[in-house]
């Protein structure tokens, strides 16, 4: 784990505060994501960037990356895992096998299938959080011409948005705008940039549905919902290219799984969302694509089974 940049970097933008809160915490699961919170916001301030997500597509392209036919009407960019695999250093088995999935952009793509068979092992690959052993994942871009254009763009773990299982319990900072800002940049004085990024904090907040709530309310004290609308401001305020999101609506009450539902509903007009849930007949209404996983980790197009 020390060799990993991702977990080494994040170290030197902590506030002491940050470090003791982190040297307090001896429960290995809350560690790594502290860690991963903080790598993610630090390497993604450095590229924030506005996108042009003012077109819309046909959401039937890109169903198969490999067939050559298919046309488009204008530019479109198409998430792309390409025959991946993965066996975790030092193991003889591979936990995923040949995975491939393409996902236009502003569409939603659901995981489903037995726990272990290796969903979430997939969901950390397309963050960055480890490599592929074989295979590739890129965003493909399609000219007006409807033809692939020839170079694909990389998905840096910088594009990409994960809010993991049960994102509360990662919660750090005692206020809802401290939590959102968590890892960025700070210069002695006072946080860099900060008038820079006002805006962005502005959006992510109001897009979630969460402009009532005031921002030096102690995120804690948020009801089950709140605490994951909190938890998508946090990876929508750097405005990825691609969201994913494990369990969403797991733990919470009949209510709070609906709001999240709706909130969903919402994003997925300006977001490409990849889901890992057990949760299908809620999510069903929002489904483009999905995919089951079968124990071995392979990955087959299926729809969802009726519920
Ligand atoms: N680094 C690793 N080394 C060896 N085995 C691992 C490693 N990481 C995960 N596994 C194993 O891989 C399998 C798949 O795990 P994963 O968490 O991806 O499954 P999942 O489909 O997300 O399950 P769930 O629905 O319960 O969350 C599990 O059996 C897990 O124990």
């Amino acid at each position: 784990m020390a060799s990993n940049p991702l977990i080494v970097s994040p170290v030197a933008v902590f506030g002491s505060t940050r470090i003791a809160t982190a040297k307090s915490c001896f429960r290995r699961d809350f560690h790594f994501h502290f860690l991963l919170r903080s790598c993610f916001s630090f390497r993604k301030f450095s590229c924030l960037t506005e996108k042009t997500l003012n077109y819309d597509f046909d959401r039937r392209l890109c169903r198969d990356w490999s067939n050559p036919t298919f046309k488009v009407s204008c530019d479109l960019s198409c998430f792309q895992v390409k025959d991946v695999s993965y066996r975790p250093p030092g193991t003889q088995t591979n936990l995923l096998n040949g995975v491939n999935i393409s996902l236009p952009e502003k569409s939603f793509g659901l995981i489903f299938g037995r726990s272990g068979s290796g969903k979430t092992t997939l969901l950390q690959l397309i963050a960055g959080l480890s490599k592929p052993t074989s295979g590739s994942i890129y965003i493909q871009r399609y000219g007006n011409d409807g033809k692939a254009l020839q170079s694909s763009e990389e998905l840096t773990a910088e594009k990409v948005g994960i809010v993991f299982q049960f994102p509360e319990r990662y919660f750090v900072a005692d206020s809802v705008l401290e939590e959102v800002i968590f890892g960025w940049p700070r210069q002695r004085g006072g946080l860099q940039l900060k008038e820079l990024l006002a805006s962005k904090l502005q959006k992510a907040i109001i897009s979630v549905g969460m402009q009532g709530i005031p921002l030096d309310k102690d995120p804690h004290s948020l009801s089950g919902g709140y605490k994951r609308r909190l938890a998508l401001a946090i990876q929508l305020v750097q405005i990825p290219d691609l969201l994913i999101l494990d369990e969403p609506l797991a733990g919470l009450d009949w209510k709070a799984r609906a709001d999240v539902v709706k909130l969903l509903k919402q994003l997925k007009k300006e977001l490409t969302l990849l889901v890992v849930s057990h949760d299908l007949k809620e999510l069903a209404p929002l489904v483009d694509r999905s995919w089951k996983m079968e124990i071995g980790g392979v990955l087959n197009e299926e729809p969802l089974p009726a519920c």
